[in-house]
């Protein structure tokens, strides 16, 4: 089973430290961890950390992986490419350390990583003339397609319609369990981190403030402190936990 361990990592942009010093317990493949913090907290600095894109003291170490590539990363901003359709793209991503040669194996992956999003009709359609949902559909597809051990997805739900919400973090939960893969993935709405994250990660300032399971991070206590709102948490008539949140203080 694949682990990631954050061990004192740090980051920074120029003079500016950014993070200071992150450490984790091993993130297990097969769970779902929500990396949670206010806007400008450091998650998208910490994916940027883990992936080696900046530098800074600490390590991040990768146990158990059996590919050459075990991330995959899909950033806050896809961006598009109106020279490439749907497929092409997809494809692109497939075959990134790979080499060129495209196998029906590889044409295959396409297949399902844009039937599992519910993209297929998209396929001939030129990137740069999607709407921003369904270009994040695309960036997810673009990051599912390479069959990681361990994906980033850095607030993979932010462009979507509710039901797409629900959808796609039902699909990560799934593919989770299936394939083993450990899924960390920025989010903003808390309720659906408690709803469908098995562990979370809160941070504030750069620093980890709570590690563990998700009903464990998520509790007034901790949002009023980082993100200065009165909560409550009820159980709903299923006997699961909703976040209520009454005000900002
Ligand atoms: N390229 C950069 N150069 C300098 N500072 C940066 C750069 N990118 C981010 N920062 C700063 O690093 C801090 C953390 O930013 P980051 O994007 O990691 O936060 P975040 O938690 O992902 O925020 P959000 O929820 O708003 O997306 C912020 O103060 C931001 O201004």
């Amino acid at each position: 089973m694949v682990t990631l361990t954050l061990d004192r990592l740090t980051a920074h942009y120029g003079r500016h430290q950014i993070l200071s010093e992150i450490t984790t317990p091993p993130l297990e493949g097969g769970r779902v961890v929500a990396l949670l913090g206010p806007n400008a907290a450091g998650k998208s600095t910490l994916f940027r950390r883990i992936l080696g894109l900046i530098g800074g003291g600490g390590s991040v170490r990768i146990d158990g992986a059996t590919r050459e590539r075990p991330l995959a990363y899909m950033p806050q901003d896809t961006g598009a490419n109106a020279v490439l359709s749907v497929y092409e793209s997809v494809l692109l991503a497939r075959m990134q350390g790979r080499g060129l040669k495209v196998q029906s194996e590889d044409l295959a992956e396409v297949d399902r990583a844009l039937r599992e999003l519910g993209i297929s009709e998209l396929g001939e359609r030129d990137i740069g003339d999607l709407s921003g949902g369904q270009r994040q559909l695309v960036g997810a597809a673009q990051a599912l397609v390479q069959d990681p051990e361990i994906l980033l997805l850095d607030e993979p739900t932010s462009a979507l319609d509710l039901h797409r919400q629900i959808q796609l973090l039902s699909i990560l939960r799934r593919l989770a369990r299936e394939r083993h893969m450990l899924v960390l993935a920025a989010l903003h709405d808390l309720g659906q981190a408690l709803r469908f994250t098995d562990e979370a990660i809160m941070l504030e300032n750069g620093r980890l403030i709570a590690c563990g399971p998700t009903g464990e991070v998520v509790t007034p206590e901790l949002l009023r402190q980082v993100y200065r709102v009165e909560s409550r948490i009820e159980a709903c008539s299923r006997g699961e936990p909703q976040l209520i949140v009454e005000a900002a203080t």
